[in-house]
């Protein structure tokens, strides 16, 4: 049950009138026209309209007709008189009030007014001056809706942030009891925080949520250790590497063909999701340690672990007391016990092999390039230790687990939407599979097949902007700073919410509409950049992602040759697919597809292909509909 009791302290149209702003917020234009001037139902019915515009996407059911689109219920949350957040919102509950204390003495002034002789007239006028100082001074204080923090626990955090940031703009506060964040939603303020003034945030509670996991590795860490650790890790990552990898992407896709091949013969539908979650790990282990989890195959202890110690820093993040810092507790609790033993697993694990890396390194004999590229291991992990730098396990194995888990679950969450996008426009599809039909054909796409694939990409630039992962970036401020005009004390924990920025009608025209096309195909790749922060798909500035590259030539490897080999539909009777919120945006109910063979003809040579896949590498075995969680 959710309890709503989100109340703004300050009025946003006299902040807007203070400022001198025209009333219409220049990132949510529906704001404007719902709150001037308009009496209470005529504002509460724009209101109902301006969050329809930001509202989701509402999808036809998974029988045939395509998936349905929820938030974490698909049944509206609602509050104890049984009236939904929408509804609420809808009704003007949330609509800005102005100063609470003026409100609270306006009728007592009201009935001094009324006094006919002179001193209760002198003291409404009194009472009145200073309603019109609290007013002025509620008009310059941030926006802030008041909750319960269990009205987000459960809940696919971003969304109510975009319900909110419809009412409140661009920068607000949100509070439960005596926690708050400032929500970001505003463009502008996103560029100040990432690039202008970077060196004010730091990651905050991420950094606590991810200690346990990555500890001192590059997401997490901060400060002098963040500039080290950077600073060798980036160029593990560089040209000649990413292309040495692309022929392992291939592999790892071929891989999967067999698997989906496999399972189709089966008559089985496959749990896309749970499918990209295991390709790449399988990518990802390859090409961080030189590990094969051959995850696409079968499951297996450190799997398990993997997915336990994700599972829980996501519990974690959103969990309200951190009951496993207290020793006992994590003791007594079995999730936590299982965390700790998954940990033991993992550490022990990497710290195998690091030794085998190192006693590879130490018998290679050989000079490397400035790019250390080994035929033997061509992983991170030799790099690292080619590159001669003189580095404790501890920061190694940190160092490796920040990027097998940063690299694995959003290039999963990226083929998986970009797949669902997909689901109802089958016109995309096709020109997607013309694409690729004619730059790859049949066999392994390489690195300039890959650049050529332009549309292929716009697909998954577009998939990435109407699902952004991570959702919201964290922060927090090392000093006070001023958003959009609001101060911020130091020590305040940040939300940059990349969807609402991502889904910002004054940023993008028809928001939630999935279009490709609007990122020119002549143009350049859409980044940070090119669309001025309004588009933070790998984030910016200095902490921007440092796998971007390699994560998008191996979606578009992944999309390669699985699009040429196959039709994807969803499986008749799928559950609606609906959103949880991790680390990532995960699917609530998987993402069951029926795989069917897909019959090509070759357009170079015009002889049916039937899109075959060449150089299957083991035949597949596992059967993709258990959850991975
Ligand atoms: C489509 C896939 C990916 C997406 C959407 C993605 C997204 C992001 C984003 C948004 C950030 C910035 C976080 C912040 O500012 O708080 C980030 C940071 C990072 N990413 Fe990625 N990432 C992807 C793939 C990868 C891969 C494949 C690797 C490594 C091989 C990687 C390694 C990292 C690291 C190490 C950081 C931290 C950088 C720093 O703080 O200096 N990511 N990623």
């Amino acid at each position: 049950m959710v309890r709503l009791n989100l109340e703004p302290e300050s009025s946003l149209e006299e902040f807007r009138a203070h400022i001198g702003r025209p009333p219409q917020h220049p990132a949510y234009p529906g704001r404007g026209n719902c709150t001037e001037n308009f009496p209470g139902e005529q504002r509460a019915a724009a209101q109902a309209a301006s969050l329809q515009v930001l509202g989701y996407r509402s999808l036809a059911s998974s029988n045939g007709s395509g998936p349905s689109f929820s938030t974490q219920d698909d049944v509206p949350r609602t509050d104890g008189d049984g009236r939904s957040l929408d509804e609420r919102m809808a009704s003007g509950e949330f609509t800005d009030r102005g100063s609470t204390k003026e409100r609270l003495t306006r009728p007592v002034r009201k009935i001094l007014a009324k006094d006919p002789v002179g001193p209760g007239r002198g003291l409404a006028y009194q009472l009145a001056r200073i309603g019109k100082e609290w007013r002025a001074a509620a008009a310059v204080r941030m926006p802030e809706a008041r909750g319960d923090i269990r009205e987000i626990v459960g809940e696919p955090v971003f969304v109510p942030l975009q319900k909110l940031a419809a009412i409140y703009g661009g920068v607000f506060r949100l509070s439960f009891g005596p926690k708050s964040f400032v929500v970001v939603s505003d463009a502008a303020v996103a560029r100040h925080m990432l690039m202008t003034n970077a060196t004010n945030y730091s990651k905050g509670i991420l950094s606590e949520i991810l200690d346990f996991i990555m500890g001192s590795g590059l997401i997490p860490a901060d400060g002098e250790v963040w500039r080290a650790r950077r600073r060798i890790v980036v160029p593990s990552l560089h040209r000649k590497y990413i292309a040495n990898m692309v022929d392992m992407f291939a592999d790892s896709g071929l891989h999967g063909v067999a698997t989906l091949d496999a399972a189709q013969k089966a008559g089985q539908a496959v749990e896309m999701e749970n499918f990209f979650s295991r390709l790449t790990l399988d990518i990802i282990g390859k090409a961080v340690f030189n590990y094969d989890f051959d995850s696409l195959t079968h499951d297996d202890p450190v799997i398990q672990a993997v997915y336990t110690v994700l599972r829980e820093a996501e519990y974690r993040s959103t969990y309200p007391l951190p009951y496993w810092n207290v020793p006992l507790l994590r003791w007594l609790v079995p999730r936590q016990r299982r965390c700790d033993e998954a940990l033991l697993v993992i550490n022990s694990t990497l710290d195998s092999l690091i030794a085998k890396s190192k006693r590879l390194f130490d018998e290679e004999d050989q000079e490397f390039g400035e790019d250390f590229l080994s035929d033997e291991d061509p992983s991170i992990l030799h790099f690292l230790l080619a590159s001669g730098d003189e580095i404790t396990s501890k920061q190694l194995r940190d160092d490796l687990m920040t990027m097998l888990i940063a690299g694995h679950e959003t290039t999963a969450a990226v083929l998986t939407w970009t797949l669902y996008c997909l689901t109802d426009r089958p016109d995309v599809l096709r020109r997607m599979q013309q694409e690729i039909d004619e730059v790859v054909g049949d066999g392994k796409p390489n690195m300039d097949q890959l650049q050529k694939l332009r549309f292929t990409m716009r697909v998954v630039n577009e998939a990435m902007r109407l699902y952004p992962q991570p959702p919201v970036l964290i922060r927090r401020a090392l000093a006070d700073d001023v958003l959009s005009g609001f101060h911020v004390s130091a020590g305040s924990d940040i939300f940059i919410s990349v969807w609402n920025i991502h889904r910002n009608s004054g940023y993008w025209q028809r928001p939630e509409e999935f279009d490709p096309d609007r990122f020119l195909l002549d143009g350049p790749v859409p980044n940070e950049t090119t669309e001025n922060f309004n588009y933070l798909p790998f984030g910016g500035g200095r902490r921007k992602c440092i796998g971007d590259q390699f994560a998008l030539f191996e979606s578009l490897s992944a999309l390669a040759i699985l699009l040429r080999r196959f039709e994807f539909r969803m499986a008749p009777g799928a559950p609606p697919v609906g959103m949880i919120t991790g680390a990532t945006i995960h699917t609530k109910e998987g993402l069951l597809m029926e795989v069917v063979p897909r019959s090509v003809t070759d357009p170079l040579d015009g002889v049916p292909s039937n899109g075959k896949a060449i150089d299957v590498i083991t035949p597949a075995a596992a059967t993709l509909s258990a959850s991975t969680a």
